[in-house]
């Protein structure tokens, strides 16, 4: 069954970290009743797409590389030029000696991501266990754990041997950008117009920065000037060129991998 803006309103999902504020600035109001927004984990956003709980979402981009179905709609994006600030490995031993990692719950492209520079730079595959959102890294039995989102922004305590900022660790390795989440929509939705809409909302974010760090920044815990340079400096929010480039980068590493299966070559292009 297909839906669209003309017809039943589009089930869409968003990330609900503090990093897609900037994105969905006036989505709600712009949609009407042509689509409705809701907020979850990036990695349940990408479950939703799949069983038709949702034609469109943010999802994780490994989960769209994943699936050559998915289209993306928007180059409204979740990226990075450089330290990412907001996703860390926390290692209690030296990255290299890692024989047990915990992934975020949320995550799946850091997740991928992480498990490539591992392999890499030191040459090893940890067993994966979980790190489920209601855990904290203390109740975590792992060498190592990934932690992604809101609760990767506070300063870590010093117990941990090496922390690394996984945006900062690609973007030098690689000497690419790299993009985490974008807008896709499931196959056979006709999303009609949705994208001016999201392209819209995220350039007028754009122009918003500091009053939407001056809105949310104390109920995280943050300053509004660390907000608002995570929106303005850690983050960026449009695919390019390079950023397509990254995207076949990181396909290309994570099938070689196996933790994205091969499929012909994807142009990303919404
Ligand atoms: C920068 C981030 O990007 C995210 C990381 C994702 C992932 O690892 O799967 C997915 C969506 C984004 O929210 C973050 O969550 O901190």
């Amino acid at each position: 069954m297909t839906s669209s803006l003309a017809n039943a309103p589009l089930r869409i999902g968003a990330v609900s970290y503090l990093n897609t504020k900037p994105l969905v600035w006036g989505l709600r109001e712009r949609l009407g009743d042509r689509g409705r927004l809701s907020f979850n984990l990036p990695s349940r956003l990408a479950d939703d797409l799949h069983t038709g709980k949702l034609d469109v979402a943010l999802i994780p981009s490994v989960e769209y590389l994943r699936d050559p179905s998915h289209r993306i709609i928007s180059d409204a994006v979740i990226g990075c030029r450089g330290p990412v600030w907001s996703v860390r490995l926390l290692s209690r031993v030296p990255a290299a000696e890692i024989k047990r990692l915990a992934l975020d719950e949320g995550s799946r492209t850091s997740a991928a991501l992480l498990q490539i520079l591992l392999w890499e730079i030191h040459g090893i595959r940890p067993e994966i266990v979980p790190f489920a959102i209601e855990q904290t890294p203390e109740a975590i039995d792992a060498d190592a754990m990934l932690m992604i989102g809101d609760r990767a922004m506070h300063p870590a305590p010093r117990c941990y041997q090496e922390i690394w900022d996984l945006g900062d660790r690609w973007c030098r390795w690689t000497q690419l950008p790299f993009v985490f989440a974008m807008w896709v929509a499931r196959e056979g939705v006709d999303v009609g117009d949705l994208a001016v809409a999201l392209e819209a909302s995220r350039d007028q974010g754009m122009e918003s920065l500091e009053e939407i760090a001056s809105r949310e920044a104390a109920a995280h815990g943050l300053t509004n000037e660390d907000l608002y340079r995570y929106f303005a400096e850690n983050l960026h929010y449009t695919l390019g060129p390079e950023e397509r480039t990254a995207l076949d980068e990181f396909r290309r590493r994570a099938v070689s991998l196996g933790l994205v299966p091969e499929t012909n070559a994807l142009n990303h292009t919404p």
